[in-house]
């Protein structure tokens, strides 16, 4: 396979195929969840509402609520008061009625008085001291939804406000699409898991635990491998004992290297295709299925990881099941740095915005994962571009990928 400069898959068109292959392998089993169990998953139907909501007119403030279009401008005695979670009678013509927030209107009253804006007589009579409007302060019935009103989209992701708005209507459970299952290997002899003493020229397993976290916030079960040997046998021993699993999610080994045996393995079984991405880090990057469970192999340096993983292994995990909108959102910011040297492949600097410009930290290399610690999003930087200070560059926040 050609490594030419030209023959580097531009970041669009590699996610448009991991988006088409999704497309192709969605995810598809549902299961009712509670509420509290349903933060972070993927809505399987569309979520009507049940409910007009408000349920009936009702009022936005504390005050008084009178029938505008009979009245003369003279005080008014209360006729009753309503708190929410009251039940109201008929207004009385020629009253009107203490209202708290959120308590239903009374039939035959049209505008609610603020208190600020009475005068309570000896008397317990209210008189009014503004001019008043027919529906002021009254927030209608259905302002927000009305029966069979689609609130939610099949493929919504469940987040504290879906979740608040689906209890809003009522709703105690709702039908989500199953977890997927992602089976997560690390590949190299260097690596030690953390709490294990470190050989000659080892280095702890970082990767694992980036991507068995931040597959957790995303809703999947993670099947953790852990650490595949160098070594065939051991590699095709292990991924036959995987069982059941929607993907198999790797880092390390997918470049030029010549331990690829989890490489070696994945072919004797299925295909893998090596894609060399115009993206910095995070270059090389594998694709294919074992025994038709599709495989993403990420490269190995943790930068690397963490940049292709948010910008394409998150995205094909969400589209498998049915989300739709997948790419995260960024936003221009000024730039605290010149770019004077144009890149051929897009680049993604861990940076953070101090003082409403878009700094970078110092050492960019792909093996500093300090750098995205530091950071609080990527600057994207697209290919054959410079810029200077105080140019608008495009900041992709963490927390757009990082759930
Ligand atoms: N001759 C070439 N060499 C390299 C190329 C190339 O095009 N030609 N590409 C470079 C780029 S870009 C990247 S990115 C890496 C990708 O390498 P691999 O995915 O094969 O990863 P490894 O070689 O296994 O590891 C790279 C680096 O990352 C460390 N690593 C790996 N796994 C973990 C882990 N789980 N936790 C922490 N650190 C990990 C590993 O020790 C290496 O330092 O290839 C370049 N080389
Ligand atoms: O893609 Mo590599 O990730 O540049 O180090």
């Amino acid at each position: 396979m050609s490594s030419e400069p030209s023959a580097l898959l531009p970041l669009d068109t590699a996610l448009e195929r991991l988006l088409a292959l999704a497309d192709a392998t969605p995810i598809i089993d549902c299961e009712e969840v509670t509420l509290d169990q349903a933060q972070g998953r993927v809505l399987a139907d569309a979520l009507l509402a049940g409910l007009d909501l408000p349920p009936w007119d009702n009022s936005a403030m504390d005050g008084y609520a009178l029938n505008l279009a009979d009245w003369q401008g003279e005080p008014l005695p209360v006729g009753q008061r309503l708190f929410a979670g009251s039940a109201p009678t008929l207004l009385q013509p020629g009253s009107c009625a203490r209202i708290f927030t959120g308590a239903p209107l009374p039939e035959g009253a049209d505008c609610v008085e603020m208190q600020e804006n009475v005068e309570v007589l000896a008397d317990g009579r209210v008189r009014f001291l503004q001019p008043l409007r027919t529906r002021q302060n009254v927030r209608p019935k259905g302002q927000e939804t009305r029966i069979g009103d689609c609130v939610l989209a099949a493929g919504s992701r469940l987040g504290p406000i879906e979740l608040g708005l689906a209890a809003s209507l009522g709703q105690a459970s709702l039908r989500v699409r199953r977890r997927p299952r992602v089976a997560v290997l690390s590949t190299g002899d260097e690596l030690v898991e953390p709490g294990l003493p470190l050989g000659p020229g080892q280095i702890y397993n970082s990767n694992r635990r980036v991507l068995c976290s931040w597959l957790q916030r995303l809703g999947c079960t993670v099947v953790d491998v852990g650490i595949l040997p160098d070594d065939a046998q051991a590699t095709r021993e292990a991924l036959a004992r995987l069982g059941e699993v929607d993907l198999i999610l790797s880092s390390g080994g997918v470049s030029v290297g010549e331990a690829d045996f989890l490489g070696q393995v994945l072919r004797e079984a299925g295909e893998l295709a090596f894609w060399k991405l115009a993206i910095k880090p995070g270059k090389p990057l594998t694709c294919g299925h074992y025994r038709g469970v599709p495989v993403l192999g990420l490269p190995g340096n943790p930068a690397s990881t963490l940049v292709t993983f948010a910008l394409l292994a998150r995205p094909y995990l969400l589209r498998r099941l049915g989300v739709t909108s997948v790419v995260p959102l960024g936003f221009d910011v000024p730039s605290g740095f010149v770019w004077s040297k144009p890149g051929k492949r897009r680049e993604y600097l861990r940076a953070r915005v101090e003082q409403g410009r878009a700094v970078m930290y110092a050492n960019q290399s792909s093996g500093v994962l300090l750098s995205a610690a530091w950071a609080e999003g990527l600057v994207e930087v697209r290919e054959n571009t410079t810029f200077s200070e105080g140019d608008p560059v495009r900041f992709i926040p963490f927390s757009e990928v990082l759930n």
